[in-house]
């Protein structure tokens, strides 16, 4: 059923380190800043980064919820890459923010932390002239599964149209270690986090689902079948692509002039 979600990974891998140079090339910038949680989509997409410029600075932001085995699996993957890196703990940012809101909800302080990052990476970008470089993949992208202007707050989206598990196939690929790959995916915005746990259903599931409902239009009576899953767990994946979908855009403008179109003003050649 699932063959279609299968590729040449060799391939997938020098088609996105092609695509990421020429986009940084195209931008006119020098090379690109990524965030490392230890994680596989930064794991991952600081490997292909790397082999795509040499012009690469990684921030490690640690805060008091990310796991010790995240930092030390950070520091493996730097040292396979070689690449420069900072490393700024962000917890007196995060509660000097939150301490001006008031309140210790974990998803409100976790989404501080997100931004937290996403400002610094900016602000390295700015000194060094270089883009923000994105994890996201496909299946957080859908759900909506990341913090908006946080981690959601990037130049570039390089395995956005991959879901979760085949980010895992193109890391074998690649050489990611192995533990960084079976370790349980987590935002690590507070103690325990699991993204399977919050979202309540395994990545294998919600992958299959994705596919069967969005690329295969097929009626979610039958992909619950399909996926042997409920047709709850099918209904709460619809309801998360719908109600994040303002995730996926820019703001909206409520147009006056009625002259534009789109959401963006384009710059006629004829004036070049
Ligand atoms: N219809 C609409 N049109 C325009 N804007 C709309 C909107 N509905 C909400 N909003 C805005 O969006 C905000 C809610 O979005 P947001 O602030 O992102 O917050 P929210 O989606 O509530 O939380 C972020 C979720 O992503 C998870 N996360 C975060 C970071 C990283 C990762 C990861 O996988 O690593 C996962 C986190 O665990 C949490 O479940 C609202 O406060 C509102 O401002
Ligand atoms: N401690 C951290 N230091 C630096 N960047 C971080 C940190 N935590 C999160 N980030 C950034 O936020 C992104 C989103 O986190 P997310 O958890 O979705 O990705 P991941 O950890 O790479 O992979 P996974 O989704 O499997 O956990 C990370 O890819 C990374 O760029
Ligand atoms: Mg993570």
């Amino acid at each position: 059923m699932m063959q279609e979600l299968e590729m040449d990974w060799n391939f997938v891998s020098n088609y996105l380190i092609t695509r990421l140079r020429e986009y940084i090339q195209a931008s006119g910038k020098k090379g690109g800043v990524i965030g490392l949680s230890g994680g596989i989509d930064s794991s991952v997409v600081l490997k292909l980064l790397t082999q795509a410029t040499r012009n690469v600075h990684v921030l490690l932001m640690p805060s008091e919820s990310t796991p010790a085995k995240d930092i030390q699996d950070s520091y493996t993957m730097l040292r396979s890459v070689g690449a420069p890196y900072s490393e700024i703990k962000i917890d007196d940012l995060v509660k000097s923010f939150s301490s001006k809101v008031d309140s210790d909800d974990k998803v409100l302080v976790g989404n501080i932390k997100a931004r937290v990052r996403m400002t610094l990476l900016y602000a390295y970008a700015q000194k060094l002239d270089y883009l923000v470089i994105g994890t996201g993949d496909k299946s957080e992208i859908l759900l909506g599964y990341f913090t908006k202007y946080g981690d959601g707050g990037v130049d570039v989206l390089p395995i956005g149209d991959l879901y979760k598990t085949q980010v895992k196939k193109l890391a074998q690929q690649i050489g990611i270690p192995k533990n960084i790959i079976e370790k349980p995916s987590s935002p690590a915005l507070w103690e325990g986090q699991t993204a399977e746990g919050e979202l309540g259903i395994d990545y294998e599931s919600v992958d299959k689902i994705l596919y069967l409902l969005y690329e295969k239009f097929m009626d979610p009576q039958k992909v619950a079948q399909e996926v042997k899953t409920s047709r709850e767990n099918v209904d709460k994946v619809i309801r998360l692509v719908r109600n994040n979908e303002h995730k996926r855009k820019m703001p909206e403008i409520f147009k006056i002039s009625g002259r534009t179109v789109g959401s963006d003003w384009r710059y006629p050649r004829i004036w070049e």
